[in-house]
């Protein structure tokens, strides 16, 4: 197995990154629940629907409803991620209230923040900052208090939190009805990462959302043309030059993708646009960014060199942009350890 050259992880929700390990632990705290691992993730060889996908993320919320919880998963999930030598993580989460454990939005978040800021008292060798998530379910109004937060921590954390993603099942709402949210988030400087046309025929809500324009696109499976999407949408990706963050496994366990070898990511790699490699869901999809970068490189007989370069030009397209220059020496330094292989 080649070591595979990766700086930054740039698409993780935290609930879909608990590993097994994790999840024993919770389970053990929880045992009156009765979740068995088999319900947490999805093996390899093992495919599920994309909404049998969503109901895997309502078994983990079951397990992860305290603050304890909160803070035992995401340092547990940047340890990992760190483990496997990633440099720069953006984590992306959606805070919950849940009325039982007096669990609040805002200490959702706050939880977060602290166990950013433990790893790194610790010394755990990874810059990580965080995403504030909108669930499409939740709908507007929820959105535009979850932007509310979003902002007043950007504020008040100094620059950990940098942006808002849009997520959650995609058959569920109409981007349209996120437009305000999304503007206001934008205009007061949080940077946008959406989830847009992960599944079949929403060409007209990735256009609409195409026109604010995001900073980053989530997946973006059926924009071209070939699947459904159109060129007038792949012209809005080109002409702002918006990265797109791929995540392999996710799309082909949750069969939006039938193979590796049809996956998206050549279309765009072949045009030379901006495209990062990413997890997604790590513990739900069984995988972690090295097994990404090596199915990339596998699936579409990529060299060293490639993924190198890959890697690199992921650096450009973090929502941070102080670190980049940081994270371009790690990038150096880390090159000359490949060539002992
Ligand atoms: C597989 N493709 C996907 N498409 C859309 N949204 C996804 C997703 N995978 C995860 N999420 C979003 O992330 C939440 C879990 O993490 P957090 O509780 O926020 O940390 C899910 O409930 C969903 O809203
Ligand atoms: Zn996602």
């Amino acid at each position: 197995l080649l070591v595979m050259h990766k700086v930054d992880e740039l698409h993780a929700h935290l609930n879909g990154s608990v590993s097994f390990s994790t999840i024993e632990k919770l389970v053990a705290r929880k045992p009156h629940l009765n979740i068995e691992h088999g319900m947490t993730a999805i093996r390899s060889g093992q495919r599920r629907t994309l909404d049998e996908c969503f109901q895997v993320f309502k078994v983990i919320h079951q397990l992860v409803d305290t603050e304890e919880d909160i803070l035992m998963v995401a340092k547990d999930v940047i340890r990992e991620f760190a483990a496997d030598g990633v440099k720069y993580l953006e984590l992306r989460s959606t805070p919950r209230k849940e009325k039982t454990t007096g669990m609040t939005k805002r200490r959702y978040v706050e939880t977060v923040i602290e166990a950013i800021r433990q790893c790194k008292n610790e010394g755990v060798d990874i810059e990580v900052r965080f995403l504030v998530a909108v669930d499409r379910r939740n709908g507007a109004e929820v959105a535009m208090e979850t932007v509310k937060l979003a902002e007043d921590f950007m504020l008040s954390t100094g620059g950990l939190v940098v942006g808002l993603d849009l997520s959650g099942d995609p058959t569920v709402g109409h981007g349209r009805d996120f437009l305000p949210a999304l503007q206001k988030a934008k205009n007061c400087g949080l940077k946008l990462s959406l989830h847009l046309s992960e599944v079949p025929s929403q060409a007209d809500e990735s256009e609409l959302l195409l026109n604010i324009p995001p900073d980053r696109i989530g997946h973006g499976t059926f924009l071209h043309p070939e699947v459904g999407g159109s060129q007038s949408l792949v012209d809005k990706v080109r002409k702002h030059n918006t990265p797109l963050e791929l995540c392999l496994t996710s799309n082909v366990k949750g069969q939006t993708v039938s193979s590796y070898s049809q996956h998206h990511f050549l279309y765009w790699y072949q045009m030379g646009h901006p495209s990062v490699i990413c997890t997604d869901d790590k513990g739900v999809f069984c995988t972690d960014l090295s097994q990404e970068y090596q199915l990339a490189a596998s699936t579409f007989n990529l060299s060293q060199e490639d993924m190198w370069t890959l890697s690199h030009k992921a650096i450009d397209c973090t929502f941070a942009p102080d670190l980049q220059q940081q994270l371009h020496q790690k990038w150096l330094e880390l090159q000359p350890t490949l060539f002992q292989l």
